[in-house]
């Protein structure tokens, strides 16, 4: 399958460049003289985006987050001149916080007489940022200058590679090439949206002479896809009996081998406001759920005997108790009320928390209590992204920084509350809020979406739902509705639960 088909967010961020280049007059068609004397019917001109600041913005984060699943290690981000300037510079400053450096195509005679421009001390290392690749020979002569600068450089990050040998020649002198794009899905990209004919592709082809064989036809949106949407990890989820079996996490162990029994993802979420009305609607949810989910402050008749028969119900009947509270404080308010007025500790298995407090405010004080047998609680669901309009989580770093908190605190943080798949650890389990089959907003911020989309294309483990059940007049319906269609997504790619 093309990378261009990918339902990932490095799929629709190669599809969103390349409609936008579309847009910007990047590709021109013609005969056009190369700087290597070949005559080609197509030209790439990467400096029609200078004009358009989304396209450049878009650019230099797309090569920044390539540079960072590389894992190369480096103290300095190195433009080649001079079209990949513009890009060097967003993606040092803006993305990636490194310095910036720059190497002259020829000596200044006046000055310093450097060659090389920017902070550095010798044997630093340093990462390339190149706009084009074609034979790679530009990107040796800089090497060149580096190495005699006692500067060391082994990755290039590229955003489209022509595929006519510059890879090649590049690793057989020790340096990688990272690209954006590469030329074959250009043409796929062109060939399936029209801008390019049977003859024409052929003509590139051979022009170029690149060793395709055939034009690809893919199914290509006009539309411009929101990245926010789309899992933060790109790998496949991991069955869930493997999950069990690898998770040293004791809640999750839990979760997963009830989600198993019960053949349920689903958790309801049951937003009444008396003791009776959950507890009825618990009673009959139990055997199609693994949790249930409610915000006790939210029910005016709250008493020790609700959490009593609400835990003999989940007892009896297999399913998890998830309050909804949403800790935010300092530890030690975080400790107060859990332990306080409505005493959650004693009876919920999970609860959420934000991660707005961080890190010492959180796994410390969660950890005391979930290790203490006199506490039912046994772990925390951090909040990574909300499910509302206009939601702060959606903030530039936010979710990654809760993503780190959780990930280094696996025993006490069993998952996150979520929109997407965020982590690539496989015993961090994802919830979902914001489904519902049958409306898309409630007019006071909740955006919901449909099963398929949080479980199968966003990757999440477990759907919240609230008045896709809640509010229906067949309740029991409603359940099994959901339970089929949100486990049938999940068990699709699991053999382990089929
Ligand atoms: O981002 C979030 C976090 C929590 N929720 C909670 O989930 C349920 C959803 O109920 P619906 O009726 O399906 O909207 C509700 O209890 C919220 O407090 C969320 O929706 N979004």
């Amino acid at each position: 399958m093309s990378t261009l088909c990918e339902k990932t967010r490095n799929g629709a961020l190669k599809r969103n460049l390349l409609r936008q280049m579309l847009e910007a007059n990047v590709f021109k068609f013609g005969e056009f003289q190369l700087k290597s004397g070949q005559i080609s019917p197509i030209y790439i001109d990467l400096r029609e985006c200078f004009g358009h600041p989304n396209l450049l913005m878009l650019i230099s984060e797309a090569l920044s987050k390539l540079v960072t699943i590389s894992g190369a290690e480096y103290t300095g981000v190195l433009g080649v001149p001079y079209a990949a300037l513009p890009y060097a510079s967003v993606a040092a400053g803006q993305f990636l916080k490194k310095p910036l450096l720059i190497v002259r195509k020829e000596a200044k005679s006046y000055g310093t007489k450097k060659l090389i421009e920017g902070l550095y001390e010798p044997g630093d290392r340093l990462i390339l940022i190149e706009d084009v690749v074609t034979t790679g020979g530009s990107i040796l002569d800089v090497v060149k200058v580096l190495t005699a600068e006692g500067l060391v450089a082994s990755d290039v990050f590229c955003i489209l590679d022509r595929e006519q040998g510059g890879k090649q020649k590049l690793l057989d002198a020790g340096v990688t090439l990272h690209s954006l794009l590469d030329m074959n899905s250009v043409l796929t990209f062109l060939y399936s949206t029209g801008a390019v004919s049977d003859e024409q592709w052929h003509g590139i082809v051979k022009a170029l002479n690149l060793n395709y064989t055939a034009p690809v036809k893919v199914d290509i949106d006009k539309e411009i896809e929101d990245l926010s949407r789309l899992p933060f990890v790109e790998n496949q989820r991991t069955p869930l009996s493997e999950r069990e079996s690898l998770t040293e996490n004791a809640l999750n162990k839990k979760i997963l081998s009830v989600m198993r029994k019960k053949k349920s993802n689903l958790c309801l979420a049951i937003d009444y406001t008396t003791s009776e009305e959950v507890l009825q609607l618990a009673e009959i949810a139990g055997p199609f759920v693994m949790a249930i989910k409610v915000h006790a402050d939210a029910i005016t008749d709250f008493s020790e005997e609700f959490t009593r028969k609400l835990t003999t119900l989940a007892n009896d009947m297999d399913f998890i108790i998830f309050e909804d509270r949403k800790f935010g404080d300092t530890g030690n308010t975080n400790l107060l009320q859990l332990k306080g007025a409505q005493k959650i500790a004693s009876w919920a298995d999970v609860v959420t928390v934000h991660a707005v407090q961080g890190t010492d405010s959180i796994a410390g004080v969660f950890r005391q209590l979930i290790n203490d047998p006199n506490y039912r609680l046994s772990g925390v669901l951090l909040i990574a992204q909300l499910s509302t309009k206009g939601s702060l989580t959606a903030l530039d770093g936010y979710t990654e920084s809760t993503v780190s908190i959780a990930e280094e605190n696996r025993d006490v943080i069993s998952g996150f509350i979520a929109q997407t798949r965020v982590s690539g650890f496989s015993d961090l389990l994802n919830w979902t809020p914001g489904v519902n089959l049958d409306a898309k907003t409630d007019s006071a911020g909740q955006q919901w979406r449909g099963v398929d989309e949080a479980i199968d294309v966003q990757q999440n483990d477990i759907i919240i739902v609230g008045r896709g059940v809640t509010s229906s007049s067949e309740p029991v319906q409603q359940l099994k509705r959901y339970r089929r269609i949100a486990w049938e997504a999940l068990a699709k790619d699991d053999e382990s639960v089929n």
